[in-house]
């Protein structure tokens, strides 16, 4: 079949989804310094670098599909959250967007804090070592055991999201012998502009407890009369991938007059809000990041003006970024097997890896771009979409992106910004082996997470 130019322009232009970019970029050896991490080049040669290392060699020794991630740039947006909020302020990285011991240890030496959702996470970030009061616990069903370990540990918070879990947490403080440091995670009922999938604050889902009607009081109410417990603030998420800072407004708004409300009726200033995490980074070129300083500058004057106004104290306040730190510092490498053209429909170009290692398209309908990194080519744009392995026609990695015409089997894709919700939601559909994570730095490369076996897989059929 035949590969030759369109006349009108790109080849299956006129497939693209309404309100899609217009066209191909302009040039498709280019990497965008958004989607890509900081230390990503072409050499001379025109073959991808990361750290200093040619993704040709890194397929070579670490095999495909592999996440890469950039160690330097991973530190670098640590060390960004930290110092755009200041010592008067807590960055806690929310572990569920990827977690490994090693992450641990770079988030510890950086001055992080870490947010953990589950026992998992929590062994995790004790066995590499983060002091425990730099742990919090989230979660809208710990369990016992989850409780008692964090509570034994010495967490610095355990995040309350029910009235049933409050009285679990204070019974076994009680028992314990000690009193745990608690926040209450409320809804703060703000629409975030995402997916349905991924936002939180608005009322009717599972996490926190409403403002509205009065729980949320109820809940300080109760949580002030438990011997187990400290109050020691309020914490809003209201959801993930967001751009607009008009939702963390209204959300910063609505826990500030929660605190002035504690403050009328039990005479106390809680000394903590947290707003959560959320940010969202560029998976394509037309997505528009903030820095962390602006959403630092913009976070810290609205919670000061509204504690102003109120006349309160100016609580210390604290983020659990997770995504706008680890998502830009990753990409999955895949080879392609397979170039499948559909005349007059588009290109389906299939890669050794998938919804396995990437589910978040099938699942969030989410963007992401792709690159032919092994080698550079001059042919025309092809709309083409990348697809994985997997028994499944929604086993798509990238939708609409434009590939250079000549794409083949065995040339090298990778998909930027995969470090966050990628790996840590990897599955083994198919029996597929969930992909390593290797750490790239200084012309290094190290495993930090090993590509699973088929004696992984055996092992855990005891039947
Ligand atoms: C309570 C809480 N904090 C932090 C995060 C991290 O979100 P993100 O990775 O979008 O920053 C999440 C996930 O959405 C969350 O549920
Ligand atoms: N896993 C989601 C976001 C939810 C994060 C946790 N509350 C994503 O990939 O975007």
């Amino acid at each position: 079949m035949s590969r030759s130019a369109h006349p009108a322009g790109p080849r299956h232009a006129d497939v693209l989804p309404e309100g899609h970019y217009a066209g191909p970029p302009a040039d498709l050896n280019t990497l965008d310094p958004r989607v890509w991490s900081r230390t990503v080049g072409r050499n001379a040669d025109g073959v991808v670098t990361v750290g200093g290392l040619d993704v040709t060699a890194l397929a070579e020794e670490f095999g495909t599909p592999a996440y890469f991630l950039d160690e330097d740039d991973f530190r670098a947006r640590c060390r960004a959250w930290k110092d755009a909020f200041g010592p008067e302020a807590d960055v806690f990285y929310a572990g569920k967007a990827f977690l490994s011991l090693a992450i641990v240890r770079w988030l510890n030496e950086e001055g992080l804090n870490l947010d953990v959702c589950s026992g998992g996470e929590l062994a995790t970030a004790l066995a590499a070592g983060m002091p425990a009061e730099r742990i919090a616990l989230h979660g809208n069903n710990k369990s016992t055991e989850e409780i008692t370990r964090a509570v034994e540990a010495g967490v610095g918070r355990i995040v309350l999201d029910s009235f049933q879990e409050m009285v679990r947490v204070a019974h076994i403080a009680e028992r314990l012998g000690k009193r745990q440091r608690v926040q209450i995670r409320v809804t703060v009922g703000v629409e975030a502009h995402t997916h349905e999938f991924i936002a939180t604050a608005h009322e009717d889902q599972k996490f926190g407890i409403a403002l509205a009607g009065g729980q949320a009081a109820e809940a300080v109410r109760r949580a002030l009369k438990l011997d187990g417990l400290e109050l020691i603030g309020i914490h809003s998420h209201i959801g993930s991938q967001i751009f607009d800072m008009a939702g963390f407004e209204v959300s910063a708004r609505r826990v500030v007059q929660l605190l002035t409300e504690v403050r009328d009726e039990h005479g106390i200033e809680l000394p903590e809000i947290d707003l959560g995490g959320g940010l969202g980074i560029a998976y394509t070129s037309d997505d528009d990041p903030r820095e962390p300083h602006e959403i630092a500058t913009a976070l810290g004057e609205i919670v000061r003006r509204e504690c102003e106004s109120a006349g309160l104290r100016m609580p210390r306040l604290s983020v659990e970024p997770g995504r706008a730190i680890v998502g830009p510092t990753a990409f999955t490498l895949y080879e392609v097997g397979t170039v499948k053209e559909l005349e007059g429909l588009r290109t389906y170009v299939s890669v050794d890896g998938g919804m396995s290692d990437n589910i978040r398209t099938a699942l969030y309908d989410a963007e992401y771009s792709v690159a032919l990194v092994s080698r550079t080519s001059d042919a025309e744009p092809m709309l083409s979409r990348v697809v994985g392995k997997h028994c499944e026609s929604g086993d798509i990695v990238v939708r609409d992106a434009f590939l250079p015409a000549d794409v083949a089997p065995g040339d090298l894709l990778a998909v930027p910004a995969t470090g966050a919700y990628c790996r840590s939601m990897a599955s083994n559909y198919n029996h597929s082996l969930r992909p390593p994570v290797v750490a790239v730095k200084d012309g290094a490369a190290r495993v930090i997470v090993r590509r699973e076996t088929e004696e992984d897989l055996l092992r855990l059929d005891v039947g």
